[in-house]
């Protein structure tokens, strides 16, 4: 199948804002990258997306919310007037696995209407339905990568956000919903908690270039006994919420800053160290993306941790800052495709689950889910179909 030329548009939960970037993919293989961009919210459209935050639809000021969302998108997403698909994640504002919700503000259909194209949404919803933690989605899209950069041998992603995420790849099996050809999962504290004791202590929103946590000095007690937290012992798949270590990190919080700094860092290299030890077979390195990537105290403190090589995805000719957005483009795509976009192994979802809404504008012919219909691997249960 020819590649069809899509834009991905994520917007985090740092809540910076939204970044946009376009590839060239059938949904399997990844022709090509291209040009991506990033819109900052203003500090008003921030402060109406924090009051939304935990809220789900019909709640106060989730419709205030999705207004923004879908805005600062329609501007940032006009420009790529030549772009056949658009996959729009939106903001997560809620989000309960448990109990089988999840939702990310912001109308895919409004937005097919503005901007006059085909656009893939709600991605998560279908894989929380059936069972799935509904996160990560962005191991498909590493698996792609894994192909992209010619990898022969498994590797391991690691997504440096607020938590810390890791994608073991088997790029031998060149097909994903295989067995054991991905495996995902949290493997604990990454920026947040870091975050959170900058802005406490210095009234910045992190730690910028790890300079706080470079002064400081590692308290080995406090990061051995947070890595007696249960999530350690649970098998993967497995995931956290932004604050799950709030409570068993209080002694470390506790600490002078930059003392707290490095320990924080000690536990992230810690976490991701024991995460390894989970995988099916260790990786032969260990690419890097995320903000987090970008604190010199990290990359050092998981250079020194870790029996493979570490190093930021920009070595291997990815971008770290846009491998999010350029993921929702890719998965858009196999959502067009009916291929699946989550796994067992990736979200705990019970069978492979291609999650996702396509909304078209007025008028327009649904030539690509004729194709998709027609194509013999569509084997997977797709949440456009079942609602
Ligand atoms: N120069 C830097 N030095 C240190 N840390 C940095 C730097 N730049 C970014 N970060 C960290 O990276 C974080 C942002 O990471 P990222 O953009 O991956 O988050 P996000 O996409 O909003 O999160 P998530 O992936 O959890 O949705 C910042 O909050 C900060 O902690
Ligand atoms: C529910 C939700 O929005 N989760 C996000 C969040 O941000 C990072 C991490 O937590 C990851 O699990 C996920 O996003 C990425 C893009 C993912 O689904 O792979």
């Amino acid at each position: 199948m020819e590649p069809i030329r899509a834009v991905g548009a994520m917007s985090g939960t740092s809540l910076d804002g939204v970044d946009a970037a376009e590839i060239w993919t059938d949904g399997e293989t990844i022709a090509r990258f291209g040009a991506s961009s990033y819109r900052a919210y203003s500090e008003t459209e921030r402060s109406v997306i924090r009051a939304a935050l935990g809220r789900w639809p019909g709640e106060p000021t989730v419709a205030e919310a999705a207004e923004v969302v879908e805005t600062a998108h329609a501007r940032l997403l006009a420009p790529y007037a030549q772009a056949d698909l658009v996959g729009f994640h939106g903001q997560t504002l809620a989000h309960d696995p448990d109990a089988r919700r999840t939702h990310q503000a912001g109308d895919g259909g409004v937005l097919a209407q503005v901007l006059g194209r085909p656009v893939v949404w709600d991605f998560r919803t279908a894989d929380v339905a059936l069972g799935g933690q509904g996160a990560p989605l962005a191991p498909a899209f590493h698996h792609a990568c894994a192909r992209w950069i010619g990898a022969q041998a498994p590797l391991a992603f690691l997504n440096l956000g607020g938590v810390g995420n890791l994608t073991w790849v088997d790029p031998a099996k060149t097909d994903m919903a295989e067995d054991r050809a991905l495996l995902a999962f949290d493997t604990g504290p990454a920026n947040a908690p870091i975050n959170d004791l900058c802005m406490d202590w210095l009234g910045q929103p992190f730690d910028r270039d790890g300079a706080l946590a470079l002064e400081g000095e590692v308290h080995p007690g406090l990061v051995a006994e947070l890595l007696r937290h249960p999530y350690f012992y649970k098998m993967p798949p497995k995931s956290l919420d932004r604050d799950a270590f709030r409570t068993a990190g209080a002694a470390i919080d506790a600490l002078p800053p930059s003392h707290a700094a490095a320990t924080w860092v000690a536990v992230i290299a810690a976490s991701v160290r024991h995460g390894l030890t989970q995988m099916p077979q260790p990786p032969d390195r260990l690419l890097v993306t995320g903000g987090g990537r970008l604190n010199p105290a990290i990359l050092d403190a998981l250079t020194a941790a870790l029996p493979c090589p570490v190093r930021p995805v920009e070595d291997v000719g990815l971008d770290g800052d846009m491998l999010e957005a350029q993921a929702f483009a890719y998965l858009a795509v196999r959502v067009r495709r009916g291929l699946p976009t989550s796994f067992p192994d990736t979200t705990g979802v019970s069978a492979q689950v291609g999650g996702g809404q396509v909304s078209l504008p007025d008028g327009m012919v649904d030539r690509l889910s004729t194709v998709a219909r027609q194509d013999p691997r569509r084997r997977v249960r797709h949440a456009q179909q079942d609602r």
